[in-house]
């Protein structure tokens, strides 16, 4: 699913308008009854109080028109004006009109109104900013915002939560209203993914608007929503007559003393996601360990006991995924850089790996082409400096990726990969994988997918979408705090048969619900 930009929903807006010859009031009243129907669908009538808050742009005006439909169903509702500026929008005026037509009279609020009162179990739809906000509110509509936290009433947003920014971070963590519901037209907004912003949208669902699907689809965007529709064409299916050498020899090398098992781990992951075979490259004290732990891998050891110091092996290895438990002692980083100066095809560069990249940045230049590097957001600030916000981290890394000619993984809640200009943020994932090992299991499972012939940039949507499938099975199952590192490699055949699964019909989904 596409992600679009202010600018570019603008450019749809008035495509569309031109291309299918309505008004632009008409397109608000097609959001607006998509707005209700959303809202008379769950509520059925029912005689909760809503509370309209609606600015004077078009975000405004959905919210007027949406108390149009509400006032014509029967619902009790009160519409409050948020009159942040003397400007008004030709659609918000059309539907005052309406509504003063309805005999329907918003309170108009400025900075010296009195709250209105608003039960807890009322419902606030909060229209007071739209994708129009070009600056922060007024320090008065900053304080009704918090007044609308503090009622504990359920808030509905429309379109995005007031207050944020489509492309900056927030001056304030208050300047924004914290909605449980947002309903976004015609495709998600960035910052519905972003850490910073996440917090404001509990949950967000799309309406769809109309907006011309050929100017949608022809419109290139930056950012892109990684849900299952979009990762299943990426798999590759297994042929029959297939064996082992058709899914590669993966190599994982890494490990130091008392860190081991993160290479077990990575091994186990590479092995369970499909690598054909795999040998783990450890130093001395990994040996054992590992042919207990993982009997179907092989494993080469370095001349070094506690942590790798030399490597060299007569391997020809599909994939290497290099960096977990590797530690950073100086004779590492020099086996490293000899390692990089003879690896010439995408690998997956991680953790360790990663911080002696930070730490020596001429090794830099000796990334392979197309390579997949995984960090977490500390790890990426030791590759990039820090940033002042979200938006910035991702222009950074973006910027990193075409530099550097890499994929980065951007791992934690919606991970996001970005490969030179685009980035692909992954849709499942819980806060259950929060947990040690988790990105030892994702540098597995990448490097195993590597291994089997995907391209780097496929093997790491492909890879992560996997990963965080495979966690959300294993939530269900186990809750969030039981989750561990193994669980996740537990559950990658259940992932990939949820992903093979093909679509429910609607009678095997009523079938399923009366079961
Ligand atoms: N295709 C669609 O998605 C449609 C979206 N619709 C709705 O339109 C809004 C965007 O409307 P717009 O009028 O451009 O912006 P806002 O409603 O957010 O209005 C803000 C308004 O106020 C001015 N402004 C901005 N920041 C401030 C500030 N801090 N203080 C005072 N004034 C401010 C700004 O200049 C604007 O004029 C979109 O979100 C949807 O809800 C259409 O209804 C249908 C199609
Ligand atoms: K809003």
């Amino acid at each position: 699913m596409k992600i679009f930009d202010a600018k570019q929903i603008y450019a749809a807006d008035s495509f569309t308008i031109q291309k299918q010859q309505i008004t632009s009031d008409e397109l608000m009243e097609r959001a607006s009854l998509q707005l209700f129907h959303w809202l008379h669908q769950r509520m059925q009538g029912a005689p909760v109080k809503i509370h309209l808050f609606c600015g004077i742009g078009n975000n405004g005006g959905d919210g007027l028109a949406l108390a149009r439909h509400l006032q014509e169903h029967g619902y009790h509702i009160e519409v409050n004006i948020v009159n942040y500026s003397e400007k008004r929008s030709p659609d918000f005026l059309t539907n005052l009109d309406r509504l003063k037509a309805r005999k329907i009279w918003p309170n108009i609020l400025n900075g010296d109104s009195a709250f209105p009162s608003i039960g807890v179990d009322d419902i606030i739809v909060d229209a007071i900013f739209g994708i129009g906000l070009n600056r922060s509110p007024a320090p008065w509509v900053v304080d009704l915002m918090k007044n609308l936290k503090a009622t504990g009433a359920f808030i509905l947003s429309v379109d995005v939560p007031s207050g944020l920014f489509m492309d900056r971070g927030i001056e304030d963590p208050e300047f924004a209203v914290e909605a449980d519901f947002v309903l976004s037209f015609q495709a998600p907004k960035l910052v519905f993914f972003l850490p910073e912003t996440a917090r404001y949208i509990k949950q967000w669902d799309v309406l769809d608007i109309g907006l011309d699907p050929e100017f949608l689809e022809k419109t290139e965007t930056t950012y892109k929503l990684m849900g299952k529709a979009e990762v299943l064409p990426l798999y590759r299916p297994r042929q029959k007559f297939s064996h082992k050498g058709h899914y590669g020899h993966a190599l994982i090398l890494g490990g130091s003393y008392g860190k081991i098992g993160a290479v077990i781990l990575s091994t186990s992951a590479c092995l369970r996601v499909g690598a054909g075979l795999v040998t783990a490259y450890v130093p001395q004290c990994g040996l054992l360990p590992l042919q207990i732990a993982c009997p179907e891998a092989m494993v080469l050891t370095d001349k070094g006991e506690k942590y790798i110091s030399q490597i060299e092996f007569d391997l020809e290895p599909s994939a290497v995924g290099a960096g977990i438990g590797l530690g950073t002692e100086k004779e590492t980083v020099s086996a490293l850089s000899a390692f990089l100066d003879a690896q010439k095809s995408a690998m997956v560069l991680d953790a360790d790996a990663l911080n002696i990249l930070s730490q020596n940045r001429k090794l830099l230049d000796k990334i392979p082409e197309g390579s997949i590097l995984t960090p977490h957001p500390k790890e990426l600030e030791r590759l990039l400096g820090s940033w002042k916000d979200d938006f910035e981290k991702l222009q950074k890394t973006r910027e990193f990726s075409v530099n550097h000619r890499c994929i980065i993984v951007i791992k934690g809640a919606h991970t996001t990969i970005c490969a030179g200009e685009k980035c692909y943020i992954n849709n499942n994932g819980n806060p259950g994988m929060a947990t040690a090992g988790s990105g030892d299991v994702l540098t597995g499972f990448i490097t195993g997918l590597l291994s089997q012939g995907y391209e780097p940039l496929a093997a790491a949507i492909f890879g992560v979408f996997l990963h965080g499938m495979a966690g959300d099975l294993a939530a269900t199952e186990q809750g969030f705090e039981a989750l561990t590192a193994n669980s996740i490699i537990d559950f990658i055949g259940k992932a990939y048969i949820e992903l093979l699964r093909p679509p429910q019909t609607q009678e095997q989904q009523t079938e399923e619900t009366e079961a």
